[in-house]
């Protein structure tokens, strides 16, 4: 069955579009902002895409975009006015940043209660203690869609592929928290034999910017496969798990179509929240 990434995050829109206009009808417009450098073309199409969000649900756009030549300090002037500007409810800094740019330094530079994303060390410290804070989009996208087809996660093996920030390392942070009360391994370039852990996974979250890396004869038949890879070949999206995957999963999200859009939705959800936290 597919996971329908596209349909699970137009209801989640929609709900937001009566919380914003709530919202609106208290005085306040949530704002969300982004940061971009660079003219990195998915980077491109995903910062046009989170605006274009926002536009529907009736969030209002703060676009910063800067060349790829900026230095840290530009970047962290950009930080610092949407951390001071009263139009911008949450912002994030789209990622991958330029070589030159010391990553880390200019997502601790965010204020906590403006990150969007989740990715402050102090709200990924929060999600460590599973106390309150904004989640990181793509694994929370990624535990609501598993839930809307009912996939079953309490209990479930989940393999996820790949330790980046945005995607792995707080996957396994959200799925064995006890409400979800998943196993987790977390695999990597390093792991010996990837195809024996996938092989015994009822849950399979491919991120690892590989094209093709999760094979057919690697899955479990029945399993539920996330395809969270990005890469580009020829300008299309090539996605970490081959198209024959379909023949033996029991749940697979198409790509594109599954959980970028999921993405984008709970970055939405995180401004909303961030903006009703404002006036509680
Ligand atoms: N600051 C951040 N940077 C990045 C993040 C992130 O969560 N925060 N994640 C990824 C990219 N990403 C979000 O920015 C992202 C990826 C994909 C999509 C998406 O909607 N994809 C569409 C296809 C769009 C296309 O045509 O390419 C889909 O899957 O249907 C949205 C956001 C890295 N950087």
């Amino acid at each position: 069955m597919k996971l329908d990434g596209k349909a699970t995050a137009a209801k989640i829109k929609a709900d937001l579009t009566k919380r914003v206009a709530a919202l609106k009808e208290r005085g306040v417009t949530p704002g969300l902002g982004t940061v971009l450098v660079g003219n990195d073309p998915g980077s491109q199409i995903y910062v046009a895409g989170k605006h274009r969000d926002c536009a529907e649900v009736g969030i209002a756009s703060i676009r910063v975009d800067l060349p790829a030549s900026a230095s840290q300090a530009d970047v962290e002037a950009a930080i610092d006015e949407l951390n001071a500007s009263p139009a911008c409810t949450g912002y994030i800094v789209q990622l991958p940043l330029p070589k030159q740019l010391d990553t880390m330094a200019l997502l601790e530079r965010i204020d906590p209660a403006k990150d969007a994303d989740g990715l402050h060390p102090v709200n990924l410290g929060r999600l460590v203690h599973m106390v309150d804070a904004p989640l990181p989009c793509t694994p929370h996208g990624i535990v609501l869609l598993l839930q809307e087809y009912g996939v079953p996660i309490k209990g479930a093996d989940v393999v996820v592929v790949g330790r980046g920030i945005t995607v792995g390392r707080s996957l396994g942070l959200l799925l064995t928290r006890r409400s979800e009360n998943a196993t987790v391994t977390l695999c990597h370039t390093g792991t010996h034999d990837l195809a024996a852990h996938v092989r015994r996974a009822d849950i399979v979250v491919a991120a690892a910017g590989v094209p093709e890396l999760i094979k057919r004869d690697m899955v479990k038949p029945g399993a539920a496969v996330l395809d969270v890879g990005v890469s580009r070949v020829d300008g299309k999206i090539a996605g970490d798990v081959a198209l024959d995957v379909a023949e033996v999963a029991g749940h697979l999200t198409p790509n594109p179509g599954g959980v970028g859009p999921m993405t984008r939705a709970l970055l939405l959800s995180n401004v909303v929240e961030a903006a009703e936290r404002g006036l509680r």
